[in-house]
């Protein structure tokens, strides 16, 4: 049988817990890697595809293609059953197509959606999703997502990516200053250049361990239902990304609870690293997060969203 008649492959549920982990990072080296000519530019707001003889809008999704926008230009007004069966997507794509047929998502008895209600704040209905919450929460849709009911806790989750820099870039430099001339106040070295920059280095590596170990054994754990706490838990930290991955005002970690996080590991640290270099290593610790925010918002292109 030729391989685009197969039936969609059935990826076992680790598969797909591996695939929605590898899906923001798709997101994000899709934009990084499209030039203008990519950009999906119609005139139109629509942009309709078929499927199992539905008709589907994808037209804001074009430009969020984890493969890139030339590889569904094609298909416009045509069915991708084919193309998308031979580029072997997830369980999660077609979940998500489901958001963009004409006349609504349909709420039949595989909707995850009809679980919650998108009309009311989120955070206060995972926990009541139980055994469900691990598969809804990689089941992805492109929407707005709101967490809680009070606005002003809501606006402290609202995160524009430049908010990073302007708050850590002060709290960096400030670091650095204070951290050197304490280095030198202890050490009474003369020419600290070299042990200044070896231990800003250092805390770029740190952060570089702590940030796999988050993702690797916090952010990707999933909670096995019985614990409400844990479900909120994993939810607002993380979960929330795979949720609405489209949703970019989530897309970086909030200033409050990132300070929080910052001054534990400032704690924990201190009983490993020595007086004189301890402040230079966490300013190269921000120094590491920081950057890494900026450079991949600042390498995104222009998504258009109708
Ligand atoms: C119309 C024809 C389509 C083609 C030829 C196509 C092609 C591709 C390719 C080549 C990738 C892999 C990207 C990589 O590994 O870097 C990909 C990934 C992906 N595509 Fe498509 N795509 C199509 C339609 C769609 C549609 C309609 C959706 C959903 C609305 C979709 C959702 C996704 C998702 C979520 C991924 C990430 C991997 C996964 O979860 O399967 N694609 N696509």
């Amino acid at each position: 049988m030729d391989q685009s008649d197969s039936p969609p492959l059935k990826a076992s549920s680790m598969d797909n817990v591996v695939r929605a982990m590898c899906y923001l990072v798709l997101v994000q080296k899709n934009r990084m890697s499209q030039n203008d000519t990519c950009i999906y530019d119609g005139e139109d707001t629509k942009f309709k595809i078929d499927y199992e003889s539905n008709t589907y809008n994808i037209y804001q999704f074009l430009n969020n293609h984890p493969g890139g926008v030339n590889y569904v230009k094609p298909y416009e007004s045509k069915d991708v059953a084919q193309p998308m069966r031979r580029y072997d997507h997830s369980k999660a794509a077609y979940y998500l197509l489901k958001e963009y047929q004409q006349g609504g998502r349909k709420k039949d008895e595989d909707d995850l959606e009809r679980l919650v209600d998108w009309n009311k704040p989120m955070l206060s209905q995972v926990g009541k999703l139980g055994t469900k919450y691990s598969e809804w929460v990689i089941s992805p849709v492109d929407r707005r997502l709101r967490l809680f009911d009070s606005d002003l806790l809501e606006y402290l989750t609202i995160t524009p990516w430049y908010v990073v820099p302007m708050i850590w870039i002060p709290i960096i430099i400030y670091l650095a200053v204070i951290g050197t001339k304490k280095y030198i106040h202890i050490t009474k070295d003369a020419s600290p250049f070299i042990p200044v920059v070896l231990s800003i280095s250092e805390g770029i590596v740190l952060w570089t361990l702590i940030e796999y170990s988050l993702h690797r054994w916090v952010f990707h754990m999933e909670p096995s239902g019985k614990s409400k706490s844990m479900i909120y838990f994993h939810f607002a930290i993380h979960g929330l990304h795979h949720k609405v991955p489209f949703d970019s005002r989530r897309l970086v970690f909030p200033p409050f609870p990132a300070a929080i996080i910052t001054f534990t590991i400032y704690k924990l640290t201190s009983l490993f690293f020595c007086d004189s270099t301890h402040l230079l290593v966490i300013a190269g610790g921000l120094l590491g997060k920081s950057s890494s925010i900026c450079i991949d918002n600042l390498s995104q292109v222009p998504i258009i969203h109708t």
